[in-house]
């Protein structure tokens, strides 16, 4: 195991080694191991830190502006004694050796790294326009024209990485980032795994012990994966399929209320596809959800060439892409992300809190939704967000968060965000985030266990109803049931 302080150091020791046995001279692109992107010996006082762009399990991703160049980051800053206790070593190398070694307009860029006493910090290309999940929830669904230009530009940037023998395992719309300009490219590359012929070196151990324990996110895992498969580029069309889904439609194609119930779907191909998706969206998602991984159009005969002919692509210019004007989203998501810049404000100690994506699952379908391992991710869950040490002051001492997520609270004039905690007391307290309201009206339940039940319309909805009230919210990351397993389980006293 890596001694916390000394993590990227030996990081990079390794990584000379290899380089070394190898007998390969340094080079700045695939074949080598010499980093591209430095490690400098920058502070954090060095950047004027801004909007928190999002939490993902181990670290943070926070808006950073170097001072004296005005260059703009996104900064993923993760906390060293978090990544050790949460065995999030071999992640971490792995995305940052990949992402060193990728050069793609489509694919986010690495520009450096740095640390201190208590954090890893890596300086990625930021994407202003946010994720393609929240463009695709805040806007319904999108059209064929713009689901065509995104996916063109995915299916761009896998192209290139296959050729390379990398194949990425967690192709979804969050991992999909929309630039200031409206352009796509791919992030979240701690799943990657190589091919045997891959052209880029990974250190020993980091795919494989990642390899082992997680494979993707339910809702876009492909039939083999369940049956232990070996993964196949295959695998990235499948999800590739999922997301061109999700965009025309506003869902995924295999949705249900427990991951369990979601891999019964997949495995029996239960796809229904909207009366309103033309023929050649039927008729490419139709392909990409081949149940044979080698027949998938992209994978199949004809390769990429086949899939970027396909008729849903006509008028595409490929040779152009990133030339081409994108949809006018993104800009608009930046205004409207803008009211939640204020209620994040950036300090050290929120690495590792706020909301937390959809889970990633365990290898086989054997790892499927059991009660226990239900329980052991909540409280992971809850290890992650009581990290945000803004929500203490709604505690007791010896009071620690159970669950914690940004929600929409539902009203019959307003949506209002608001921050949704229950604790282990048990007791569940509704946060305006804006306000940080500490008063006894944000607490809804606390004395009576058996003084409220939670309804769970379906993943992204639920109802909480007390003696006193209703309150309705969405979950935007579709964590339904979870409430409803963490508030259930609070009542029986698991
Ligand atoms: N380069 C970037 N520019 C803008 N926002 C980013 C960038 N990279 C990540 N983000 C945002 O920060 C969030 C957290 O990213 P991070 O890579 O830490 O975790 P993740 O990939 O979402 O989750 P996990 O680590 O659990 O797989 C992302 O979901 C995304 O919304």
């Amino acid at each position: 195991m890596v001694g916390e302080a000394e993590m990227e150091k030996e990081f990079e020791a390794k990584a000379r080694i290899q380089q070394q046995q190898q007998k390969q001279p340094p080079q700045r692109n695939n074949s080598g191991i010499a980093f591209r992107a430095p490690q400098e010996q920058f502070t954090k006082d060095d950047f004027e830190m801004g909007k928190v762009y999002g939490v993902g399990s181990y670290s943070k991703v926070v808006r950073a502006k170097k001072k004296d160049t005005g260059n703009v980051y996104a900064m993923k800053i993760m906390d060293k004694k978090f990544i050790t206790k949460e065995n999030k070593t071999s992640y971490v190398k792995l995305e940052r050796i990949v992402l060193d070694q990728l050069d793609h307009p489509g694919i986010i860029r690495i520009y450096f790294t740095f640390q201190d006493t208590y954090s890893l910090y890596m300086a990625l290309e930021s994407c202003e326009g946010g994720e393609l999940f929240d463009l695709i929830t805040r806007k319904g669904r999108l059209s064929e024209d713009e689901a065509c230009f995104y996916a063109a530009e995915v299916i761009d940037a896998l192209e290139y990485m296959h050729s390379l023998g990398l194949i990425h395992r967690d192709i979804k719309p969050e991992n999909l980032l929309l630039t200031a300009d409206g352009h796509i490219k791919i992030a979240d590359f701690g799943s990657v795994k190589p091919t045997k012929e891959c052209q880029i070196t990974v250190l020993p151990n980091t795919s494989n012990e990642r390899a082992c324990s997680f494979v993707g996110t339910a809702a876009y895992v492909p039939p083999e994966v369940l049956n232990s498969s070996p993964a196949t580029f295959g695998n990235d069309l499948w999800a590739l399929g999922c997301t061109i889904y999700q965009m025309l439609s506003g869902s995924s194609p295999f949705k249900d209320a427990s991951e369990w119930l979601i891999f019964q779907r997949i495995i029996a191909r239960d796809l229904k596809l909207p009366e309103y998706f033309s023929d050649a969206a039927r008729d490419l998602i139709d392909k990409l959800l081949d149940m044979d991984p080698s027949k998938r159009l992209g994978a199949g005969p004809g390769g990429y060439a086949a899939l970027k002919k396909h008729p849903f692509f006509k008028g595409i210019d490929w040779k152009n892409l990133r030339q081409s004007p994108a949809p006018r989203n993104a800009r608009e998501l930046n205004a409207a992300d803008d009211d939640d810049a204020q209620d994040s404000p950036w300090n050290l100690s929120h690495i590792g809190g706020g909301s937390v994506h959809q889970q990633v699952i365990p290898n086989g379908i054997n790892g499927a939704t059991s009660s226990s391992e239900s329980q052991s991710r909540i409280s992971k869950l809850a290890k992650i967000d009581s990290f945000d040490s803004r929500w203490n002051e709604f505690l007791e001492s010896g009071e620690s968060i159970v669950m914690i997520s940004k929600l929409k609270r539902l009203q019959k004039l307003t949506n209002k965000k608001v921050q949704l905690i229950l604790t282990d007391k048990p007791k569940l307290i509704c946060v305006d985030p804006t306000k940080m309201m500490t008063k006894g009206s944000s607490v809804i339940w606390s004395s009576n266990l058996s003084d409220l039940s939670i309804q769970v319309t379906d993943s992204s909805h639920f109802k909480i109803t007390t003696s006193k009230k209703v309150m309705s919210f969405e979950d935007a990351k579709e964590r339904a049931w979870q409430w409803d397993k963490a508030i259930e389980s609070l009542q029986h006293g698991q």
